[in-house]
């Protein structure tokens, strides 16, 4: 019987970080921040019902979805960011459910579901652990306004668009303090493995 444990935190907490750690210990990690482009691509039902949303504007050149514009609009206004969430997150949670049923027929010991907004979208029944990467929020913004090249203002405004990370401390079953360095993470990502009978080199 796999373990399924839903891995979350918020923008820019350190979510990939930890993604690629379980990945260099083969263990199976499925994205939704992966799936959730994937959906959206050119041809895909999510991609039309997002240009008769929000109009051709917010394409490139080539015709695919020009992120940065799309995202300028839904980090700033939440009804549009609610209008695009119904449209892209039916189609992620149906990719990401295939991926699980295959992972589980390959019958893996435990199997990583990266969800950024696992308790802001109820996804919680999908696990059957959550392992939350917290981080202060003055370490979140400086890291997401390097990591992205953004100023204050617009990372604040992704930050903004999530539940608190403290708020997330007290629903997870397990978390990670990722403020230090990334062998103190990788730490302690061993030992709730461990924990949860997972023994990884
Ligand atoms: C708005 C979009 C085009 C911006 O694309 P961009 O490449 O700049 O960011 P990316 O997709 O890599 O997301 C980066 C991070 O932003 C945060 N984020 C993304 N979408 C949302 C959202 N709807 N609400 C809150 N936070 C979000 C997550 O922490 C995510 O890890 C893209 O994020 C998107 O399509 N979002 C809607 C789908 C979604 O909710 N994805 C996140 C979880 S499935
Ligand atoms: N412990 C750490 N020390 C220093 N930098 C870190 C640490 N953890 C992550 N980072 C850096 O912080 C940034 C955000 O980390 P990461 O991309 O893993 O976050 P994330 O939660 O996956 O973000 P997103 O929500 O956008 O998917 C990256 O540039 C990453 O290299």
């Amino acid at each position: 019987m796999s373990l399924v444990v839903g891995l979350t935190g918020g923008i820019a907490s350190g979510k990939s970080t930890v993604s690629n750690m379980l990945k260099e210990m083969n263990i199976t990690v499925i994205d939704a921040d992966v799936e959730s482009r994937l959906a959206v691509q050119k041809g895909e039902p999510a991609y039309r019902k997002i240009i008769a949303e929000f109009g051709r504007e917010i394409l490139l050149e080539n015709g695919e979805i020009d992120r940065a514009a799309l995202g300028s609009i839904i980090f700033h206004q939440e009804e549009k960011r609610l209008l695009l969430n119904q449209i892209v997150h039916p189609e992620v949670r149906r990719r990401m459910n295939e991926k699980v049923k295959q992972a589980k027929l390959h019958h893996e010991e435990i199997i990583v579901l990266d969800i950024p907004l696992l308790f802001e979208s109820n996804l919680t029944y999908m696990a059957d652990k959550t392992l939350l990467v917290y981080v202060d929020e003055e370490i979140q913004l400086k890291r997401l306004m390097e990591r992205n090249h953004l100023s204050a203002a617009e990372a604040e405004a992704r930050i903004q668009s999530q539940m608190p990370l403290s708020a997330k401390l007290t629903l997870a079953d397990a978390v990670i303090n990722n403020n230090g360095t990334l062998r103190e993470t990788k730490r302690q990502l061993m030992k709730i493995l461990a924990d949860w009978g997972i023994h990884k080199e």
